[in-house]
């Protein structure tokens, strides 16, 4: 049906892409349909605050399912009466309620404290069927990626977008690159989907997959499971893409049949029929493949405060003194310096302080059980201070109960909990303490992630579980299982030694940006879609302060992959507000505490005089602003008083917060940066961004940049101030033809998460909806 974006064989991606047209632009911006939007406590109460403003409702209620997950406190809740009094955290505690009231408010489908459905956002969806292939899916959170394992097109999206898309069922999107990531072969036993992801990002880097979709294609990848599927989708945005796919398969149709929201008879047919058209076509193009071999994949852990840096267990911490590149040796002398780490020390002898099992990687019944399977009729070594286990939902833990799992964690002395996102992020009472080091099976090792100076290294769950009973790093391989059934473990020496020759990977794959310019676009209307290139003007779209011409001191910072958490750490996410966030910016960075326990300014670049009032931020290195969709890493640097970053590459999602706030953001070559544009910074002086004109300037107008990329629908937002939701409320026509069609052709996607039934009934709420009690 409808639109084709690309001639001849079709991806995976274009496919599902296109199916979800609802109009394209002029300057070739697309808006796309939205089919399932889950929505939690941290990224949603600006956007419910906007659509009350504008007297807005959720256009599709039926297609938004809202839990909480991140501030939650992991406890025992039996004695649970209320948020008031359970969450002890007074922000915590606000902004669960903040989503309590909206939900209430506008009618939507709610998973709270007291349901036993409920859980982290990315374990729910899947689980009741409301994730399903072939949809896209969003939620205002990173690891969206998650449900591109069902075969979905699913990327997380910021604070403004969540508005955008409750108010609109639509996203404006621009058409992202096609990366094929093959892996041939069969993994071997005692080798989970978490050590090859995270070997795949060792070989490729945090940016090797900006600017694509990837789809994870090949024999490895077909005999997963879709707990291990999701485990892999779910880090593809470590991976710096904005969504990781696989095509569905009897595998996917099996695990989503008796799934609650899954359809029913005639419909499933129907589904499955269109479902099983949802793969790559022979000989479809691709901007970029890499094929990995499943028998190098070995157990990996990370040893520093990026996913890429991942190593095979096998491996000793990297010797910066044997790396060339200044950029890249400085990084890991710091990393190593954060991390408490010396150089050539084998993984094998690093002692741990705790161990976390759980997040949205690696927190399905598949993974507890592979974690109880290494636990069970053992003890929690004595130097290891905190094992906690923290099941996805309740649902999970109800499962993993009911298997027993439960005991054999706590016969161990393995801490069993209720849902949530718990220590992998530490936004509720599940924290590390200053320098301690956990065996963690989420996907983030940033600086201060589970807690201020916390030491995080990522592995499988199996691993982390056996480093909780041996007292440091093990081999899982060598592990000597109590329970008789342990996977058979064959130890391939040939693999074994090219997986450490392979040991520090260089990440040589460049980064690889959307090219703006040279979309390439073959348009076909096919049936009843219309996809029209103009737009009927009924309401005049308002919005943002206008940005032509910024003259600004420029503030240089020589580093790379700087992620969100850095540039606003979890502890500011808990504001209900946009703004106030300017002393939480680069917080651990600006800031250390001082013997009277207050705040002292650091050296770092904005603490230095002509930088506090630096308008222009310019980064060295490649990745600026990886990591979280939080938005608030824009509205901080906004706050600062930062209007434009200029960086050799963005994080998808950041790249598009910042345009959403009237921030900038612009790709320069790195050489352009270091030979041209630094030397005036360092020097204190201005550079001259002219956006109309696309170049950038020293103060005295002579041109050093003659002309950057921009895609042209940004462009004329930004140059005229215009806000996405004004735009987009004017294609209103488009939007219900569009519904009209997708009622008819998927009418298995009907009904969403209205199908749910409530446990406690309903009641009205006081403006005039249904409220109903879950
Ligand atoms: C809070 C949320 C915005 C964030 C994300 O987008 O990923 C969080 O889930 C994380 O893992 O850092
Ligand atoms: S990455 Fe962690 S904090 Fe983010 S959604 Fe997953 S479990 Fe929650």
């Amino acid at each position: 049906m409808s639109y084709i974006s690309t001639t001849g064989p079709r991806t995976l991606y274009d496919k599902v892409f296109d199916d979800h047209v609802v109009h394209k632009d002029e300057s070739g911006s697309y808006l796309l349909y939205i089919d399932r939007h889950l929505v939690h406590e941290v990224t949603s109460p600006q956007a419910f605050e906007g659509l009350k403003n504008a007297g807005r409702k959720v256009r599709r209620i039926d297609c938004t399912l809202a839990t909480v997950d991140h501030n939650i406190p992991t406890v025992s809740r039996k004695n649970f009466k209320s948020t008031a009094t359970f969450i002890e955290q007074p922000d915590s505690r606000l902004q669960v309620e903040t989503l309590e009231q909206n939900v209430k408010d506008f009618g939507v489908t709610f998973f709270g404290m007291s349901s036993s459905r409920q859980g982290i956002v990315h374990v729910i969806g899947p689980e009741q069927g409301f994730t399903l292939p072939g949809t896209t899916v969003v939620c205002g959170d990173s690891h969206t990626s998650t449900h591109g394992a069902f075969g979905s097109l699913a990327f997380g999206i910021g604070t403004s977008e969540v508005e955008h898309v409750m108010a609109t069922q639509t996203i404006i999107q621009s058409k992202s690159k096609n990366m094929k990531i093959f892996v041939e072969g069969t993994l071997s036993d005692g080798i989970t989907s978490k050590d090859l992801i995270l070997h795949i990002i060792g070989v490729i880097g945090t940016a090797g997959g900006t600017g694509c979709v990837i789809e994870f294609a090949g024999a490895a990848i077909e005999a997963l499971s879709m707990e291990a599927r999701m485990s892999m989708c779910n880090m593809a945005i470590e991976a710096g893409a904005r969504a990781g796919m696989i095509k569905p398969d009897e595998i996917t149709f099996e695990y989503i049949k008796d799934k609650p929201l899954a359809p029913k008879g005639a419909e499933w047919e129907k589904a499955v029929k269109y479902w099983r058209t949802l793969h790559t076509d022979e000989g479809a193009n691709f901007d970029h493949e890499v094929v990995i071999k499943a028998s190098d994949v070995v157990p990996t852990i990370t040893w520093g405060t990026s996913p890429q840096d991942a190593l095979p267990i096998t491996a000793s911490v990297p010797d910066p003194s044997k790396v060339t590149d200044p950029i890249k040796k400085s990084g890991m002398e710091n990393a190593l310096k954060y991390m408490g780490l010396t150089p050539n020390t084998p993984f094998k002898q690093i002692p741990i302080d705790k161990v976390f099992i759980g997040s949205c990687t690696n927190s399905r019944i598949e993974d507890l059980r592979n974690a109880a399977a290494v636990v069970k009729g053992y003890k929690k070594a004595t130097n290891v201070k905190l094992a906690l286990v923290v099941p996805g939902s309740g649902l999970v833990k109800a499962q993993a109960e009911k298997e027993g799992l439960d005991k054999i964690f706590e016969e161990a002395g393995f801490e069993w909990r209720e849902a949530g996102c718990s220590m992998c992020l530490g936004m509720n009472p599940d924290i590390l303490e200053p320098e301690e080091r956990c065996a963690s099976t989420s996907n983030r090792n940033f600086e201060g992630r589970q807690g201020a100076k916390s030491r995080t290294h990522l592995m499988s769950p199996a691993m982390a579980a056996a480093a909780g009973i041996i007292g440091h790093f093990f081999d899982i391989r060598e592990f000597q299982y109590k329970n008789g059934d342990e996977p058979k473990i064959s130890l391939d020496q040939a693999a074994e030694d090219k997986a450490l020759q392979d040991a520090v990977y260089e990440h040589e794959n460049e980064p690889v940006q959307p090219d703006e310019a040279s979309e390439e676009v073959a348009e076909e209307e096919i049936d009843d879609i219309p996809i029209s290139t103009t737009t009927k003007a009924e309401t005049k779209p308002v919005g943002m302060k206008p940005f032509h011409t910024l003259k600004g001191t420029t503030a240089p910072l020589d580093k790379a992959n700087v992620d969100t958490d850095a540039i606003i750490p979890k502890q500011f996410l808990k504001t209900i507000k946009r703004t106030g966030l300017r002393s939480g910016l680069f917080y651990e960075w600006r800031f250390v505490k001082g013997a009277d326990g207050k705040d002292k300014e650091t050296d770092f670049v904005l603490n230095v005089e002509p930088y506090r009032n630096a308008e222009i931020l310019l980064v060295s290195g490649d990745n600026f602003g990886c990591g979280s969709s939080r938005e608030h890493a824009p509205w901080a640097l906004k706050d600062f008083g930062i209007k434009c970053i200029i960086a050799p590459s963005f994080g998808d999602i950041f790249y598009n917060n910042s345009f959403k706030n009237g921030l900038l953001p612009i790709r320069i070559d790195q050489q352009t940066i270091l030979e041209k544009l630094f030397p005036i910074a360092k020097a204190g002086s201005s550079l001259v961004v002219d956006l109309p004109n696309q170049t950038i300037a020293d103060k005295d107008g002579n041109i050093l940049v003659q002309h950057f990329e921009i895609e042209p629908f940004r462009k004329h937002c930004l140059v005229n101030g215009l806000d996405d939701i004004g735009i987009t409320m004017q294609k209103e026509e488009f939007i219900t033809k569009y519904e009209a069609v997708r009622r008819d052709r998927f009418s298995f996607l009907e009904g969403g998460a209205k199908l749910i039934k409530p446990v406690r009934g309903t009641k009205k709420s006081p403006f005039g909806v249904t409220a109903q009690e879950w």
